[in-house]
């Protein structure tokens, strides 16, 4: 990652006016009115219980079929979990000590790091906040380049320590990143060749990528609060770790609200909007959130993948024929960024140059589904 990313150009361009309200959870017996949220789910879209129902995939990465697991996990669910994916677990558990030692700070502390309003990195709400009349229960601190001058307003002393952590997990993350990018494509008939920019190693031409450290504070009524609105990510891929405490949940299309349980050193992956894109529809990117609870803190990192930001993104020749015409136009991720920031969750639609051949209603068609 550049220390100047061309990412962040993109929320330069399509500024995020999201309530900055930044609240002290610590201090909070109940539900303050800005933050309670009168139903987090419908009939439409029930929680399910984790006992009758099927749950997401999880791959072996060392597993000799992982390029049909992998593929096949991904067109019907657009998530996984993964095991010996080779991230050490003393990484994991120095990113994990590092984002607890962050937002355990005073909250005066945290908001000298605070993210700009037309800014990518830094502490603050999520940024989806500003399409909900009412704010998450979660805090969020984004790292695009250099965490430096933040974790210094942060941490006058060692702030080094950190910056080597999070900088160590970048490299570590952005290499699975890829391997994963290759398996899920390898698995549709894709190769190196098919794709210029991804088989690349040069500098600039390596994918781009965000971490997105967030914080969900035990909640005195949780059926009440929303940890992380449901969305769908921008991304290629995300891989999260989320630790040991459960609040990831997915929507299955047709069954519903589907928990993540945290596995021992097992890592989510979410197929991303651009993927869906790449893949001409047949992966979808996987609508989720976090919920919260009532007694335990919760903390997840996220490291979302992406092509170099000003690469144009779209479905491959290979999986586009006559029976398969291109469903998106051609985006780049640096647009798709501000398009997401002015769209939300109806992104996807608004990129959409095709309707489903068979009249049925598109995977990624979320505009159905209520999402605050
Ligand atoms: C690269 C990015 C994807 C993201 C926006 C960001 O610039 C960095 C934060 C990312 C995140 C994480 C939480 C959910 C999300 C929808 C958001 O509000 O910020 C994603 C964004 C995204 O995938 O669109
Ligand atoms: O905390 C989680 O489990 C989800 C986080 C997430 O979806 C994100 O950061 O994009
Ligand atoms: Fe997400």
């Amino acid at each position: 990652m550049p220390s100047r990313s061309l990412l962040a150009d993109a929320f330069r361009a399509h500024p995020v006016h999201v309530h900055q309200k930044h609240i002290d959870f610590t201090s909070l017996q109940e539900i303050p009115d800005s933050h309670k949220w009168t139903q987090i789910d419908d009939e439409q879209h029930p929680l399910v219980d984790p006992l009758i129902t099927e749950s997401v995939p999880v791959i072996d990465l060392s597993d000799p079929n992982v390029l049909q697991n992998i593929g096949h996990a991904c067109k019907t669910w657009g998530v996984i979990q993964v095991t010996n994916h080779g991230i050490p677990t003393s990484l994991l558990e120095n990113i994990e000590s590092a984002s607890r030692s962050l937002f355990s700070l005073p909250i005066q502390q945290k908001l000298k790091a605070a993210r700009s309003p037309d800014g990518v990195s830094g502490y603050g709400v999520a940024r989806i906040s500003s399409f909900f009349s009412k704010l998450m229960w979660s805090e969020g601190f984004t790292i695009v380049g250099s965490p430096l001058e933040h974790f210094r307003q942060l941490w006058s002393q060692d702030y080094t320590k950190f910056c080597d952590i999070i900088e160590e997990y970048k490299k570590e993350m952005q290499k699975l990143a890829r391997r994963l990018t290759w398996l899920m494509l390898g698995s549709l008939g894709i190769t190196k060749k098919d794709l210029k920019w991804a088989g690349s190693t040069g500098e600039s031409k390596k994918g781009s990528a965000a971490l997105q450290l967030n914080y969900y504070p035990a909640c005195p009524d949780p059926d009440q609060a929303m940890g992380l609105a449901a969305h769908t990510d921008s991304t290629l891929l995300t891989i999260l770790y989320q630790s040991n405490t459960s609040g990831l949940q997915v929507l299955k299309e047709g069954i519903g609200w589907i928990t993540v349980p945290p596995i021992p050193g097992g890592l989510v992956v979410n197929v991303g909007d651009l993927l869906h894109i790449l893949s001409n529809g047949m992966y979808p990117s996987v609508l989720h959130r976090a919920v919260v609870n009532r007694t335990k803190h919760r903390l997840s990192i996220a490291f979302l993948y992406g092509p170099p930001s000003s690469v144009e993104i779209s479905p491959l020749q290979k999986l586009v024929g006559p029976n398969h015409p291109p469903l998106y136009r051609p985006v780049t991720w640096n647009e798709y960024l501000g398009t997401k920031a002015k769209y939300f969750n109806k992104a996807l639609s608004s990129v959409r140059i095709c309707a489903p051949l068979n009249g049925l209603a598109d995977v990624n068609d979320h505009n159905r589904v209520r999402v605050g």
